[in-house]
């Protein structure tokens, strides 16, 4: 019988692990020296709290089936989860805000054809926190971790959930459903067929186009007829791409304003991106200001702000610039006779204590000499440590 993986799932094999592990040690490194903290929350939640507000749809879930009544589901990502740990233990005795925490683990989806999907996302969520400076905050944050991963070519994609939201109510009721799922789906061809009125049409039509260098797209958007009421929100747009811009940290190429840019979860309540490069969407994230409340006993919310990166998109961007082989063991110890093993381990700890980030390997058969040396080669070993019947050991360079 051969024993498949499920559709979606697969194995890492160790090249694959040293490859996450070189992007997620460098990615932690920054997190935490912008002073966030490591979280973990449960792979398995019940699936009420995964979708708690409306915001995470239960069909992108794996449900469990379990003896309990409640339904269990295996997280499908992390700012509801934690929002979750977080909502009652903010503001009190047990934690001031702002809290700065990161995590680094599995996420699970079911896919529409009902297969499910095991990635990996290292992230950031930034709670009790608001205004230009936390939205500052979080953008180059992003920014700093994807340079440092020496990640090239990458844009952020950022829109606003609240100033869109606010965009669309311009729009008579009947017709924002199908104006939002073609600006949504960027479907320029169903907006121009749909029955509109003209001057709303010609609304829509401007909307889809809010595309593309920030200060190109904010001037058109301060110019149009229809939103000389959301002047506030627009200005803060203006205040937070100034900001991005003063640093200087990173080219003002890099950001894309698209107010008609939309997350597929529904907790996001101001600016929201997402990083694109080659055709991966490396990270996501936004502002959700009401989420925790969902979860507050009181239903008290705090402002949060947050990221992730999805690692295995990550990975393909950046395939090249990755290690490509495996770091091999320093040394291979070699007992002669069975008399010699003892020896052999204790010649192998010395080396271990002593070379303290090297590997070292012991040979496990009395195999020929040559035989043992053309293994060496094989696995890439420079060096062999012969160990005689009396313990004294010989070493020997092998090429
Ligand atoms: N959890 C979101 C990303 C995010 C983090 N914080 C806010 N948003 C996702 O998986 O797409």
């Amino acid at each position: 019988m051969v024993h498949q993986l499920p559709t979606g799932a697969k194995d890492l094999l160790p090249l694959d692990v040293a490859q996450k592990r070189w992007i997620e040690s460098r990615i932690q490194q920054v997190f935490q020296s912008w002073g966030y903290q490591r979280i973990i929350t449960p792979t398995v939640e019940h699936l009420r709290s995964l979708t708690a507000g409306g915001a995470v749809d239960p069909e992108s879930v794996i449900q469990l089936h379990s003896n309990s009544i409640d339904i269990l589901g295996l997280r499908p990502e992390f700012t509801a989860s934690i929002a979750r740990a977080y909502a009652a233990r903010l503001g009190g005795n047990v934690a001031t805000c702002p809290q700065r925490l990161y995590y680094n683990a599995n996420v699970f989806r079911r896919r529409s054809n009902n297969t499910s999907e095991e990635s990996f996302q290292a992230g950031v969520e930034l709670l009790g926190a608001s205004g230009l400076l936390a939205d500052g905050e979080i953008l180059m944050l992003l920014a700093e971790s994807l340079d440092r991963v020496e990640l090239e070519n990458w844009q952020i994609i950022l829109g606003d959930a609240r100033l869109t939201g606010a965009l669309l109510e311009l729009f008579p009721e009947q017709y924002r459903d199908k104006v939002r799922q073609c600006l949504a789906s960027l479907d320029r061809i169903s907006l121009q067929e749909m029955d509109l009125p003209t001057d709303v049409k010609g609304y829509a039509l401007e909307l889809i186009d809010l595309r593309g260098k920030p200060k190109d797209v904010l001037s058109r958007l301060s110019n149009s007829a229809w939103t000389s009421s959301l002047t506030g929100e627009i200005n803060y747009l203006k205040s937070l791409i100034e900001l991005w811009e003063s640093t200087g940290t990173t080219s003002v190429d890099r950001l894309i304003l698209d107010l008609s840019f939309m997350q597929t979860f529904d907790y996001y309540t101001g600016i929201v991106f997402e990083v694109a490069c080659n055709n991966y969407v490396v990270a996501q994230g936004g502002r959700y200001d009401h989420l925790l409340g969902v979860y507050h006993p009181q239903n008290i919310s705090y402002p949060s702000i947050g990221f992730c990166i999805n690692l295995e998109d990550l990975q393909q961007a950046l395939q090249s610039r990755l290690p490509q082989t495996l770091v091999t063991s320093k040394c291979l110890v070699v007992a002669q006779s069975p008399k010699a093993m003892q020896s052999a381990f204790a010649y192998a700890a010395k080396l271990r204590q002593d070379l303290a980030s090297d590997a070292i390997e012991l040979e496990l058969e009395f195999r020929a000499e040559t035989e043992v040396r053309n293994h060496a080669r094989l696995r890439g070993i420079t060096q062999i440590a012969w160990i005689s019947n009396d313990g004294a050991a010989s070493l020997e360079s092998v090429s």
